[in-house]
């Protein structure tokens, strides 16, 4: 049975006394269950005092991004083995936020994932089409095309262990979700494509979430689905109690 897995995706929002205070608050009120995963993808600058922080929790701390490279001449970025260092577990890559407005693509993706892995450290790879592409009944084959890419050289045991995150891009911070049919009829395409591509075994343990506009009131629905193995969560991960809300739902 695939574990659940609820992150929440701050975003660039909070101050460090905010950040502070929601990881206090979080962790000590998790639910006490082995069928959900909670985690909180923070910005760079609050990493190692969240981590320090959840010590001894079930609250995982995760980055919002990362370069693939090990050191050197990149001013103003944040390399894996700084991300191992600080104690963080996942990093989100590729996320469509970053596709669009910092020029991240297929390419710098997967030698981002190739990275994580090669760090330790749990990739959760987002995939997911415009409203353009849908329309056109382009979406499996451009979240086919960047699953493919994503995944591209990763030994099986590391397909396996990938998270991936589909989100429709015009479903994130929209209020617009994608009714569960819908992101279920997309998590299931790439889980036929990891069985096509990869093995049937790693179809049938990699987790895949769905993110766009996910709250309490819609969420039970979505992870009921066949596919969906959990949530990235951006606007209602901002305050304890809804994100709780979500990782509760988690645990059914
Ligand atoms: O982009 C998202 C999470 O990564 C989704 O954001 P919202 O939940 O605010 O729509």
């Amino acid at each position: 049975m695939r574990k659940k897995v609820i992150a929440g995706n701050w975003k660039m929002n909070k101050l460090a006394a905010d950040a502070k205070q929601f990881v206090a608050d979080a962790a000590g009120k998790l639910p006490k269950s082995e069928n959900v995963e909670a985690i909180v993808c923070a910005p760079f600058l609050y990493l190692p005092e969240l981590v320090k922080q959840t010590e001894g929790t079930d609250l995982k701390i995760a980055a919002q991004n990362m370069h693939y490279e090990e050191n050197g001449a990149f001013t103003g970025e944040i390399s894996p083995s700084m991300l191992k260092d600080s104690g963080v577990t996942h990093v989100v890559i590729g996320h469509s936020e970053r596709r669009q407005y910092f020029a991240e693509t297929d390419e710098t993706v997967n030698k981002k994932v190739h990275a994580a892995f090669a760090h330790e450290l749990t990739p959760i790879v987002c995939v997911g089409e415009t409203l353009e592409q849908r329309e056109a009944n382009e979406t499996n084959s451009h979240v086919e095309k960047q699953v493919r890419a994503a995944i591209a050289g990763l030994a099986e045991d590391q397909v396996a262990e990938t998270i991936i995150a589909y989100e429709p891009i015009w479903a994130i911070g929209t209020g617009k979700t994608a009714t569960s049919e819908q992101a279920n009829e997309v998590c299931t395409h790439i889980r036929q494509v990891v069985a096509k591509n990869v093995s049937e075994k790693a179809a049938e343990q990699l987790v895949i979430q769905y993110g766009g506009s996910v709250k309490p009131a819609n969420v039970d629905e979505l992870l009921a689905q066949s596919d969906i193995d959990g949530a990235l969560v951006g606007g209602a991960s901002l305050e304890v109690d809804s994100f709780l809300q979500l990782v509760e739902a988690g645990t059914k």
